[in-house]
C-alpha cells in the first residue's frame, strides 16, 4: 500500500488542531479513540507500505508517514518533523517511540524537544526518510520499486519479523489505551495548553 496526498504541496497537515481547541470532551475522546485504533492498524499491517511523501509532513502527518516500512520523499522544499513542542504541547509516548526506532533515541530526543522541521536533505541524513526523489512520479515510481521486492518474501515470515521488530511499542499502546486517553484529556482542558494553541492557531492565519 502507498499512502501519498493528492494535494499539491501537503502530505499530511497533522491532526486538526481545532479538535484540541476549547474541546468537547465527547468528541475529543472519539477523535482520540479513532486515532490511536488508526495508528493500531497502520502500524501493524500485514501487507507492506510505503509512504510516498508529496509535500510538508508536519506532527501527525510525520507519524503517519514513520508508520509505514518505507519512506521516500520529493525534494528539495518540503519538511517533516514532530514539531509539538512548537505549537506549546508534547508529543504523546507512542508518537515518541515511534520515532526512536526509526532514527535512534538520541536524535529522536534532540528532534522532539526542539519541534524540529526537516528539509528532505536533512530528513535523509538523520534517516527519517530512506530516499529523496525530485519529483513526485520518481517518488511514486521508487515506493512502487520498494514494493516489488515483497514478491519474493513470505507474507508470514514478512508479518511476523514486522510484529516482533514493532511489538514494544503496539503493545504499549495496547495496554494503555485508555490512560492515554485520560491523559490527552485532562492535558488539553489546561489553560496553558489552550493559549499556547490559541496561539499558535492565530500564527498560522495569513
Ligand atoms: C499529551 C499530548 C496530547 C495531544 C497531542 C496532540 C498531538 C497533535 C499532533 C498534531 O498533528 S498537531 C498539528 C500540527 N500541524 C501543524 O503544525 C501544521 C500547521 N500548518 C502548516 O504548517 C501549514 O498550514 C502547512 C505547511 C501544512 C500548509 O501550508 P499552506 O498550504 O500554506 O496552507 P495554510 O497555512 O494557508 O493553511 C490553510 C488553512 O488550514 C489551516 N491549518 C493548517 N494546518 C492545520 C491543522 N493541522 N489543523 C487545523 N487547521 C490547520 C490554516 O490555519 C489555514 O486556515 P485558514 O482559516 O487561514 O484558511
Amino acid at each position: 500500500m502507498i499512502l501519498t496526498s493528492g494535494l499539491q504541496k501537503v502530505f499530511c497537515a497533522g491532526l486538526d488542531i481545532t479538535e484540541f481547541y476549547n474541546p468537547n470532551p465527547d468528541r475529543l475522546s472519539k477523535f482520540w479513540t479513532t486515532l490511536q485504533d488508526t495508528w493500531l492498524s497502520l502500524y501493524t499491517t500485514s501487507f507492506p507500505t510505503v509512504s510516498v511523501i508529496n509535500g510538508h509532513s508536519p506532527a501527525g502527518g510525520c507519524l503517519f508517514a514513520m508508520s509505514c516500512d518505507y519512506r521516500v520523499m520529493v525534494g528539495p522544499n518540503y519538511t517533516i518533523g514532530l514539531n509539538e513542542t512548537k505549537l506549546g504541547i508534547v508529543a504523546p509516548k507512542w508518537f515518541q517511540d515511534t520515532m526512536v526506532a526509526v532514527i535512534g533515541q538520541r536524535k529522536a530526543e534532540v528532534s522532539l524537544t526542539t519541534g524540529k522541521m526537516y528539509t528532505t536533505d536533512e530528513a535523509l541524513q538523520i534517516g527519517l526518510i530512506d530516499e529523496s526523489l525530485p519529483d513526485a512520479n520518481s517518488a511514486l515510481k521508487k515506493g512502487t520499486q520498494f514494493l516489488n521486492n515483497f514478491q519474493k518474501i513470505s507474507p508470514w515470515a514478512y508479518k511476523m519479523t514486522k510484529d516482533i521488530s514493532r511489538q514494544p511499542t503496539v503493545q504499549w499502546l495496547i495496554d494503555n489505551k485508555q490512560k492515554d486517553l485520560d491523559f490527552v484529556i485532562k492535558y488539553m482542558q489546561s489553560p496553558t495548553v489552550q493559549k499556547n494553541l490559541e496561539l499558535y492557531l492565530q500564527s498560522l492565519k495569513k
